[in-house]
This record gives C-alpha cells, structure tokens and sequence, in this order.
C-alpha cells in the first residue's frame, strides 16, 4: 500500500481537512465533547465538502474524527447536534441565528458527485448517526464504535435520510426498533444489519479507508459518479431525477451534435446535426 502524507488543505477550529493522493479527509474535531457539533462545526463541514467538491483532483471523501478524548481516552465520531448549542428554534451560533443547517451538510454528501466514505473510531450517536447512514461507505472500528439513535431523547428527530433512509438500509423493523428503544449497537452488529460495510481493527481503521479510496480512485470517475446518483434516484424522488439527468445532460455537453448546436446559434443559423439515430 501506497504511503499516506496527509497535506492540511486549510485549517479550521472544529474540524480538521487534509489530502492526500485523490483523497480528502475531513474529521471532526472536538473529541472532549464526544465531537458534537455547533453552527461553526457545520459551516466549516459545508466549506470542506464545497472544496472537496470543486476539486478536480479528489476522489473520495473520508468523514472521520480526531480523538480520543483528552478528558478520558474515549473515541467518538459524532455525537450530533452540541446540546449547549441549541435554543428554542435550531442551534444557535456567534451571529445569534438559530439554525438546523447540518441538513445541508446531509445534502452535500448525498449529491456530490464523488464517494463519501464515513470512518466511525467511536461513538455515533443521534445527529452522528444519521451522518454515517448518509454517507455511501462506512468502515467502523471493531473496538470501539458504538451506534445509538437518542433523537426522541432530546426531541431533536431526524425524518429524512437519518430515519427513513435507514430503514430502506437495514428494514423497518430495525430501523424502528434503533430510533424507539435508543439501545447501542458495536460495530459488528452494524454490520450484520447492513449499515456497515466493514468492522475494522481500530489501528487499521484510517489505513483501511484510505485503501478503500484508492480502489475506488482506480475506477472510471464517471461511472462512480453516474452509479452513486442511479442508486440515490430511487429515493430522492424529483430532486434525485434532477441530479442524475443533470449529469447526462453534461454528458450531451460532450457530443459533436451539442457542440454543433451552440455553434450553430452563435453563428446566427441552422444547426446541421448529423442524422444518425442510433437504434
Ligand atoms: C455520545 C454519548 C452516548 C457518550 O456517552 P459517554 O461516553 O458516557 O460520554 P458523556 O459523559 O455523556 O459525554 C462526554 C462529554 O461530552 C459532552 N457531550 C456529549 N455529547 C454531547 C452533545 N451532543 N452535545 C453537547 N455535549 C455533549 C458531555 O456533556 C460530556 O461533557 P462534560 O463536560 O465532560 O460533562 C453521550 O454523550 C450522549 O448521549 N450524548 C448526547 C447525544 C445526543 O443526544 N445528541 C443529540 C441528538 S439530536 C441531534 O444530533 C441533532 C439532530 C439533527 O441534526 C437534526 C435533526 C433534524 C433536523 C435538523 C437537525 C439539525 O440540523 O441539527
């Protein structure tokens, strides 16, 4: 395996982001509070991934988390929203807004055109939890993940993909039986429901995603691309439609005959398509 040399692609408070080789990381990083996140968490998160995104360079994304905890040694990957945060309508942040804006971070990962892999070194609880069910991979530490849905503890439910998209992934009982009874769940039981692609030995766990990428990495980017957004369609109904055709219209962009229909509006005449239809 290829050495990994993590670059710091910008620095941030709450969160770290690096790359390396095609790959970009961006890790939580406020372990003391079981890395819960406030209004700077998610507005760093949405300029990481936005980078990411616009970066032709990468990939694969790796949401992971920094840790342990100095307080007492325990690893997290998210705990959801910061509970110290939040006010009477969202989470509020330095500019005093009340805001539920890792929605956004949500919407971020379940459209960008390149694979999400979610590395989870700990605790993935609430807000957390649905993070990893957004993601398209997640690779969990055998030793020391635990997954644990507390959203109807502290009356803060996620109705979309936390929830429902769950429940398409490990069924409904299931599904049901995570949000209503709160109970945790290690890493290999996960597993045997389905939402996680691998149990991992903690030590090995960046390694492993990191390679995880790089096979990922050696495959075509548009078929990556078009196969996410054909197995995200199913379920983003409309929205789902409008990303997967925006894609193959992008694909049109790239034919004679597209190229001969701008040409032919520019230069004030009619276009002259070649009269191939293809069976
Ligand atoms: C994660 C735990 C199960 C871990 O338990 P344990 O190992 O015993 O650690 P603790 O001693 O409890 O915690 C250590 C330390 O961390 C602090 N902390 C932990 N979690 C949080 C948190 N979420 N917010 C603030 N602080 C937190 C804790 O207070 C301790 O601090 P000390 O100072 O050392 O005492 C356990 O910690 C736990 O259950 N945590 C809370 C989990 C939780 O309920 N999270 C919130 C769920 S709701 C949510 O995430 C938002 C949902 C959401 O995102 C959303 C949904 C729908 C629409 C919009 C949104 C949106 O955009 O927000």
């Amino acid at each position: 395996m290829s050495e990994i040399n993590w670059v710091i692609a910008k620095e941030f408070e709450d969160i770290t982001y690096k790359k390396c080789n095609g790959v970009a990381r961006i890790a939580f990083n406020r372990p003391d509070v079981r890395n819960a996140f406030r209004p700077k968490t998610t507005a760093e998160l949405l300029q990481a991934f936005h980078d990411a995104q616009e970066d032709t360079s990468i990939g694969v994304v790796l949401l992971s988390a920094e840790g342990p905890s100095s307080k007492d040694g325990i690893w997290s990957f998210c705990s959801g929203g910061d509970q110290k945060a939040r006010g009477h309508q969202g989470y509020v942040g330095d500019d005093g807004y009340h805001r539920l804006n890792i929605l956004d971070v949500q919407r971020l990962i379940r459209f960008m055109p390149k694979a999400v892999i979610c590395v989870v070194p700990g605790w993935a609880v609430g807000g957390g939890h649905s993070l990893h069910v957004v993601c398209d991979l997640t690779l969990a530490s055998k030793e020391h993940a635990i997954f644990k849905q507390t959203d109807a503890d502290v009356t803060s439910f996620d109705g979309g993909y936390g929830s429902a998209y769950l429940a398409k992934m490990v069924g409904q009982k299931k599904a049901r039986e995570i949000f209503f009874l709160g109970r945790n769940y290690s890493a290999q039981e996960a597993f045997e429901m389905g939402m996680v692609n691998a149990v991992i030995p903690h030590d090995e766990l960046e390694a492993t995603a990191y390679e995880w990428a790089q096979e990922i990495l050696a495959k075509s980017p548009t078929s990556i691309k078009m196969l996410k957004f054909a197995m995200n369609l199913t379920d983003d109904g409309m929205v789902g439609q409008q990303v997967f055709a925006g894609e193959a219209t992008r694909l049109a962009y790239m034919t004679d005959e597209a190229k001969e229909g701008r040409d032919a509006f520019l230069e004030k005449r009619k276009p002259n398509f070649d009269k191939k239809w293809l069976p």
